[in-house]
């Protein structure tokens, strides 16, 4: 990657034109620069005239962290094995895009958002086919909200055959329309939006499903199957992932809130569990398995909470999920610090058995390593990840898509984070699929395994109704 500190964007896309006529290949330009405070979903909202379809949010609701993305300037869709793809892409632009403007700020620059599908073996479903099996990409615009400072990042694809001067007037006309009507963001009260069909997985054929995998795990030698559901719900109105958001920022505290969109479809949520975080050499990942709900007084939350923090199945539970994060991670760090007990963490809706994970790796090492050896925990697959994998793909009566899977960014440095896409739905025009799922052990008591489920559907559930239980 050329970074010029000097050279303003208009020469630099001058440079990456002739470059790229030289060698015969497009050439990618990031300019990055410091703007003015906006609120990074004004932006999203108000860049869905131009690139509605083309969008992504991400906000850490605990550190204030946020990337918004609007425009697809490079992308990258996949079906089968996508790992390969992404890192591919992410070379290419190290190699050969030119970043002008400030530099060194994480999360600004030339940088893919994206994710991929829970099991790369499985074939995409309809209701996921626009996603394929991997999808990410490169914003035209990326708003970054970091440390309080906010960035924006422009991106242009140079061609050959281009001509600076009309590159430079589409992107700086664009940016103009959305930086103008960015401060007049105004959000309308929507009308009611009336629930006309909800189709949960029926109560019978769950409690089967979670006989079998009980009875595999007597028979054989696996531990534990993460198994999930959905519900199905059809709306009056087009649902829109502007509003949802909205509500689920306002809502689920301690959170990361996602959207990511593709043409009609967007997949989003308030997950709680953080996969991966790389930042320089330091790493940091979490164990969250074993669950229970919020109760109305303090006194009983207490309670529910000091119970799950002694409750044997949860505790085991949630210690294989330590156990096998720290197999995964020991090799590619140098330091690493988990804790011997969990604590408690407490969202909105439902209390998790939590323990953190920090580390130090090699300077080298792409967030996508971690990906790569972390997917699917056992609090995602189960344990040992094969067999629980195997049984998942023969017995589940749902497609994952990209539930359950890492979802995240990656800037050109390879500073990056995925969070696991759970508390998430995937919508499309008035239609939702929720998402859900909990971790079986020999020992499971398939209704409450079923309740368990339902609050996990809450958090999307409020959003998508507007409620705020
Ligand atoms: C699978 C989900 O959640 C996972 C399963 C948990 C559990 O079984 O206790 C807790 C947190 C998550 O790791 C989900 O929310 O859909």
């Amino acid at each position: 990657m050329t970074v010029s500190y000097r050279q303003d964007f208009y020469n630099v896309i001058c440079t990456a034109i002739d470059h790229a006529k030289v060698v015969g290949k497009r050439c990618v330009v990031s300019e990055v620069k410091a703007i003015e405070s906006i609120d990074p979903l004004d932006f999203y909202h108000t860049a869905a005239k131009q690139y509605r379809g083309e969008r992504f949010f991400w906000e850490s609701q605990s550190t204030g962290f946020a990337l918004v993305g609007a425009g697809v300037a490079v992308s990258a869709t996949a079906e089968g094995d996508n790992d390969t793809l992404v890192r591919d892409i992410l070379k290419q632009l190290r190699n050969t895009a030119t970043v002008t403007g400030i530099s060194g700020i994480e999360g600004t620059g030339p940088l893919l958002f994206g994710g991929h599908t829970f099991d790369s073996t499985k074939q995409s479903s309809k209701e996921w086919a626009s996603f394929g099996c991997c999808y990410f990409f490169l914003p035209t615009f990326l708003v970054t909200k970091q440390e309080g400072q906010y960035y924006l990042t422009r991106t242009v694809v140079c061609e050959p055959g281009d001509h600076a001067d009309e590159l430079m007037r589409q992107i700086q006309q664009s940016e103009d329309t959305i930086f103008r009507n960015v401060k007049m963001t105004h959000w309308e009260k929507q009308p009611w939006n009336p629930l006309l069909e909800q189709k949960d997985q029926d109560l019978d054929e769950w409690t089967h499903t979670v006989d079998d995998a009980i009875q595999i795990m007597e028979e054989r030698a696996i531990k534990k199957i993460v198994l999930a559901r959905t519900r199905k719900m059809i709306f009056q109105n087009e649902l829109s992932s502007d509003e949802l958001i909205r509500s689920l920022r306002e809502q689920q505290e301690n959170t990361c809130v996602f959207c990511l969109e593709k043409e009609s479809a967007a997949f989003l949520g308030a997950t709680p569990e953080r996969l991966i975080k790389k930042s320089g050499r330091r790493i940091y990942s979490a164990c969250l398995a074993g669950s229970v709900s919020r109760a109305k007084t303090d006194e009983e939350d207490s309670r529910l909470g000091e119970w799950l923090l002694n409750d044997r199945k949860n505790r085991m539970e949630h210690q294989y999920v330590v156990s096998a994060v720290r197999d995964s991670l020991t090799d590619l760090c140098e330091q690493l610090t988990i804790p011997n007990q969990p604590v408690l963490m407490k969202n909105k809706n439902i209390q998790h058995l939590y323990t953190s994970v920090e580390g130090l790796c090699a300077e080298s090492a792409s967030v996508f390593d971690f990906v790569k050896r972390l997917h699917p925990t056992p609090a995602l697959g189960g344990l040992p990840r094969k067999a629980a994998m195997d049984w998942i793909r023969e017995h589940e009566r749902l497609n994952r898509g990209f539930y359950a899977s890492p979802i995240g960014w990656c800037d050109a440095q390879e500073n990056g984070e995925f969070d696991v896409g759970i508390r998430s739905a995937l919508i499309n025009g008035r239609n939702v699929l929720l998402y859900a799922g909990c971790g079986l052990l020999k020992d499971s008591i398939p209704k409450q395994e079923y309740e368990e489920t339902a609050i996990k559907f809450k958090p999307m559930l409020n959003a998508l109704t507007r409620r705020n239980s």
